[in-house]
This record gives structure tokens, C-alpha cells and sequence, in this order.
């Protein structure tokens, strides 16, 4: 009997722990039990349970608007100011005048050959047979041309001995006037720019592929627009749609319209569609870019004649210039020449003068060409196009500072 007791008390101790310890668990189970109450999680089981813990403050009230707020931050409002900021900060291009000669220093490789090269052999006590010969090689390695090179250095010969010039500063004197002799100082450099009979005036650039059309179409957008002129460009190179995307960077940096058509869209249409843009709205000047490619002279003459025709509709184009690479040197000048069959080209931008030793080239294209050179690229910069003048060239082109 007493044995029987035992067991009963033991049992007792045995219910009271087995509460005591069941009792907060079951409090401790969070909210509404899952349908049925299942076997212990497996680890994969707890991993799906888990998992949404640290997800949940996300959707949670507090997280929630956070994405809400950070979308348009990150869109559209974000960007669109961006961009407003960037239209409006429209540059003030660098004056035009003296700006050759702020850019002399471009033409150092040049000045290498003909200054320091030139002024060497003038410094000789006396100019000798083969000294006269060097002096023509130098011009002609500058690229100045056969045919110029032997009327410079025989005006040159003849004058030392006429006035007896016998130091180097002399001769160099001398040598400068034929050189500025040989660029003819008289021919009109002036680009007409300006409206005629009320229109705005329109200039066609043309010249092969790379040679600078569209850098030298927004340079001269700067140039114009430093000088006063209002400016509608026409991005008529159709056929490389990165050339528009490149013309209209340039005529937003200085607040200049663009019109431009579908890539591979008729460059006449789009070169007409400019003109007359510029007319509505009252343009000064019509700047329009052109294709150059030259894989096939019929066809370019055949576009390029188009182009101008139909521009013509409006009104006579004022100006049609031929954009050449001076580091072509004399095989530009070939090229050169199917654009001035084409086209009525009335003057010349020779551009990257700055990437040659050759800057005796503009010599040989004015001579080949018969058409003034205007304007001469001494760069990439933005304001790197300058208005030539053939007293300062020949001064750059001869100081000894390179
Ligand atoms: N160093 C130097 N580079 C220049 C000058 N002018 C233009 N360039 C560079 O020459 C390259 C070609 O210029 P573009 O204006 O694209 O030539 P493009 O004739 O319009 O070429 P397409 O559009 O292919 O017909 C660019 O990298 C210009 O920055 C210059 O005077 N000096």
C-alpha cells in the first residue's frame, strides 16, 4: 500500500513539471496556429518561414513608402533637371579676332621644318648653290608645292642679289613677302555669312570623309554666333546618323537649332527643310553639312549637285566651302579637285593644320585650287578655327619658336 502511494506522488510530480514546463511554450507560440498542427519544420521548411523575416520590414508601414519616394527620385525628375541644367549652359565663344595668332604656337611642327630649318640655312655667310637647293627642299617637304616652291625661291635669289640683303633677318624678310606673295593677300577671305535680299544666307560645307565638316560646321556656328549672327544648321550628312547626333552637341553647346532628318533620308530634303527653317524664323544663316563619301565620284557629284539645286529653290547659296585635312597634303589636293567639279566651291577650311610639319600646304592648295583659303583648323578644341590671314601664317609659320 505505502508502495502504491509512492507511485501516486511520484506521478503527481511528474504531472506538475510536465505543466510547469508545457505552459510557457504553448504561450510563447505566435499568433494563429498554421492549418494543422504539423511535425517539428524541416531545416528547408524553416528556411521558407524564415526567409520572408527579414524581407518583411521592406513591406512593412515603415519601409513601405521608402521605395515609393526613391522611384521618381531615381527617374524621371532626377533626370530631367539634369538635362534642363545642361541645355541651358550655352557657351560664349572665344572672339575670332587675332585668334591666329593666339594659335600660333599650334603651328610648332610647322614652324620646326620652315622656321628653324629655314633660318639655319639663311644664317649661312653665304648662300651658295646648294644652300638655294636646300632652302627649295625644305619648301618643298613642307608640301608648298613644286611649281610654287621654284617661283618663291627664284623671286627670292633674284631680290638677295638685287639689294645685296645679306643678313639672315634680311633674307628671312624677303623669303616671308614671297611666301605672303605666293598666298595672294588681295583674294577675299571673308565668309558671306550675312543675309541677302532679307534671307538668311546659306552656306554648304563639303569634302570627304573626316576631314572635319561637321567639327568645322559647329566651329564656325561658334564663330558666327561670337560675331553676332543668329545660325540654323542642317545636318544633311544622312548617311552616318552619329554625324546629325555630333552637329547637334555642337549647336546646343551655343544655343544653335538643328534640323535633321531619318538616317539614310534624302540629304536635298533635309538641306531645303534647314533653309527654310532658317527663313521662318528669321536666321541670319543656314549652315549645312554634307556626306562625303567618296567611293563614287558620279554619285557624290550627282548628290552634291542635288543638295545645291534644290537648296537653290529659295535662293542662291552664298557660300559653298571645301573643308580639306591639311596631313593629307598633296593626295588632298586630288580630292580635292572631283569637289570643285561638283560643286561651285568658293573657299577653302583646311583643317588640322596643327597635325602637321606641312603647313606649306596652304600655299599649294590656294595655287592648285584657285579658291581662297578662309579658315584654318589648328585643333580639336571648340574655338580652334581661325580666320587665315597670310601675313600672320607666314610670321607664324617662320618664327623660330616651335
Ligand atoms: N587636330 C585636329 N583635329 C581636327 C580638326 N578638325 C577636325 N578634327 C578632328 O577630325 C576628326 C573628324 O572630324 P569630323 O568633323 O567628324 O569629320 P567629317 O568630315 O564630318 O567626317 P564624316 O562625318 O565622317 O564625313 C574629329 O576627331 C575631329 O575632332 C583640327 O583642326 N585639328
Amino acid at each position: 500500500m505505502e508502495y502504491v502511494v509512492y507511485i501516486l506522488i511520484l506521478l503527481g510530480v511528474v504531472l506538475v513539471a510536465g505543466i510547469a514546463f508545457l505552459v510557457p511554450r504553448l504561450r510563447r507560440r505566435p499568433g494563429p496556429p498554421s492549418p494543422g498542427p504539423e511535425a517539428p519544420p524541416s531545416p528547408a521548411a524553416r528556411a521558407s518561414v524564415e526567409a520572408p523575416a527579414p524581407v518583411r520590414p521592406a513591406p512593412s508601414p515603415v519601409a513601405e513608402p521608402a521605395p515609393e519616394a526613391e522611384a521618381p527620385a531615381v527617374e524621371a525628375p532626377v533626370a530631367e533637371p539634369a538635362t534642363s541644367v545642361e541645355a541651358p549652359a550655352v557657351e560664349t565663344p572665344a572672339p575670332t579676332a587675332g585668334r591666329l595668332v593666339r594659335l600660333r604656337a599650334r603651328l610648332s611642327r610647322s614652324q620646326g621644318l620652315l622656321g628653324q630649318g629655314l633660318l639655319t640655312l639663311l644664317s649661312r655667310d653665304h648662300l651658295d648653290e646648294d644652300a638655294w637647293e636646300e632652302i627649295e627642299e625644305s619648301l618643298i617637304t613642307a608640301d608648298v608645292g613644286m611649281e610654287a616652291t621654284t617661283v618663291i625661291v627664284s623671286r627670292l635669289r633674284e631680290k638677295v642679289k638685287v639689294l645685296g640683303a645679306r643678313t639672315p633677318d634680311d633674307v628671312r624678310a624677303l623669303l616671308a613677302e614671297e611666301l605672303v606673295a605666293a598666298l595672294d593677300p588681295q583674294l577675299d577671305r571673308s565668309l558671306a555669312a550675312s543675309p541677302v535680299d532679307g534671307r538668311p544666307a546659306t552656306l554648304l560645307v563639303v569634302g570627304v570623309n573626316g576631314a572635319g565638316k561637321t567639327t568645322t560646321c559647329g566651329k564656325i556656328a561658334r564663330v558666327l554666333i561670337a560675331d553676332g549672327h543668329s545660325v540654323v544648321l542642317g545636318a544633311a550628312d544622312t548617311f552616318r546618323a552619329a554625324a546629325a547626333d555630333q552637329l547637334t552637341t555642337w549647336a546646343s553647346r551655343v544655343g544653335a537649332e538643328v534640323v535633321r532628318g531619318p538616317e539614310g533620308s534624302d540629304p536635298a530634303s533635309v538641306a531645303f527643310d534647314a533653309v527654310k527653317r532658317g527663313i521662318d524664323v528669321g536666321a541670319d544663316t543656314v549652315l549645312i553639312d554634307t556626306a562625303g563619301r567618296l567611293q563614287n565620284k558620279v554619285g557624290l557629284m550627282d548628290e552634291l549637285g542635288k543638295v545645291k539645286r534644290v537648296v537653290e529653290k529659295h535662293g542662291p547659296v552664298s557660300e559653298t566651302l571645301l573643308v580639306l585635312d591639311a596631313t593629307t597634303g598633296q593626295n588632298g589636293l586630288e580630292q580635292a579637285r572631283v569637289f570643285t567639279e561638283a560643286v561651285e566651291v568658293t573657299g577653302v577650311v583646311l583643317t588640322k593644320l596643327d597635325g602637321t610639319a606641312k603647313g606649306g600646304i596652304v600655299i599649294a592648295v590656294q595655287r592648285k585650287l584657285g579658291i581662297p583659303v578662309k579658315l584654318v583648323g589648328l585643333g580639336e578644341g571648340a574655338d580652334d578655327l581661325a580666320p587665315f590671314d597670310p601675313t600672320q601664317f607666314v610670321d607664324a609659320l617662320l618664327s623660330d619658336a616651335g
